[in-house]
């Protein structure tokens, strides 16, 4: 089956440019996608395809259009142009409110809209209403059972009765990323995950996210960071962006390479992998 296929304009990346129209195993397919604001290009003429069961990471320096990229693959922004589908449906044909409970997102946008005095395992359980904030006196302990096994596999249970505004950052991360879960989504978007961890606590996630990785039973995921240190082994695709266009995407092990890691931070930049992991530093 020809696999993954993402490129733009001017690309150097190894993939050709997906096909116009999304195939049947097509999760996010984007085709010429600007996203403008006054005069500004957030995103230009990017073209992605992302299949059921790659797990995706979007790379690059502040700036270049990630958490724009992952926006609109959420259903929650438009393009100024080109053409999106996102789990088989075109953007602006259908009601986006239909799409969006498929997708289970954690990002910065999120972790500010969390109301403080909720209780932890109500800001994970209520994902599964397709809320934020607790809505109603109670929930089914199904739901509640639910939410408290994915706070364990995040590695923070213990904190289940917590009001989320006592924890910290770390702690804010892991239960997001456990509320992204709650509703089955078929598309997993995480946005900056391990950004603010420590040391110990970034090392912790990667494992989860790696188990995640390696579970046929989970969905098709994307994540953003900054930092090649914060992808997971096993993760299968990297998508590279600069300036809001792709310098290279496609299998992590074609694409991740010192020659387009240095076009995408315009530095000189020296690339070590080791057990599956990798490492970055200038020359
Ligand atoms: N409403 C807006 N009007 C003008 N420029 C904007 C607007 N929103 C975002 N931008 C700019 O678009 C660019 C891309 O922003 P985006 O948040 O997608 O980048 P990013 O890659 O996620 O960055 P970071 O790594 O710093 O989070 C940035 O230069 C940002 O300043």
């Amino acid at each position: 089956m020809p696999r993954p296929t993402a490129s733009a304009p001017g690309s150097t990346g190894t993939a050709g440019r997906p096909s116009i129209v999304p195939g049947p195993d097509s999760v996010i397919h984007g085709f010429d996608v600007t996203v403008r604001r006054g005069g500004t290009v957030l995103l230009d003429a990017v073209s992605w395809e992302v299949l059921a069961d790659e797990r995706w990471v979007v790379l690059g320096p502040n700036g270049a259009g990630k958490t724009t990229l992952l926006q609109v693959a959420a259903a929650q922004l438009h393009p100024t142009s080109g053409r999106v589908h996102v789990l088989g449906e075109r953007l602006g044909a259908v009601d986006l409110a239909e799409v969006r409970p498929r997708i289970g997102v954690s990002s910065a946008a999120l972790a500010s809209r969390v109301p403080p005095q909720e209780r932890v395992v109500d800001v994970v359980v209520s994902a599964g209403y397709g809320v934020l904030g607790r809505w109603r006196e109670r929930y089914d302990q199904l739901d509640l059972d639910r939410a408290t096994e994915l706070l364990d596999a995040m590695g923070v249970a213990r904190l289940a009765d917590r009001m989320y505004g006592t924890l910290s950052e770390g702690e804010r991360k892991r239960t997001l990323a456990a509320r992204a879960l709650m509703a089955d989504p078929e598309l997993l978007l995480l946005d900056e995950p391990a950004a603010g961890l420590d040391l110990g606590g970034r090392e912790d996630l990667l494992a989860r996210l790696t188990r995640l990785a390696q579970d046929p039973a989970a969905p098709t995921t994307v994540l953003v960071t900054h930092h090649v240190e914060e992808i997971p082994v096993d993760f299968t695709h990297v998508l590279l962006l600069r300036d809001g266009g792709v310098v290279a995407a496609g299998p992590v092990a074609e694409t991740l390479t010192e020659e387009h890691l240095s076009a995408t931070f315009g530095m000189s930049l020296a690339l070590e992998q080791r057990g599956g992991r990798f490492f970055a530093y200038a020359r």
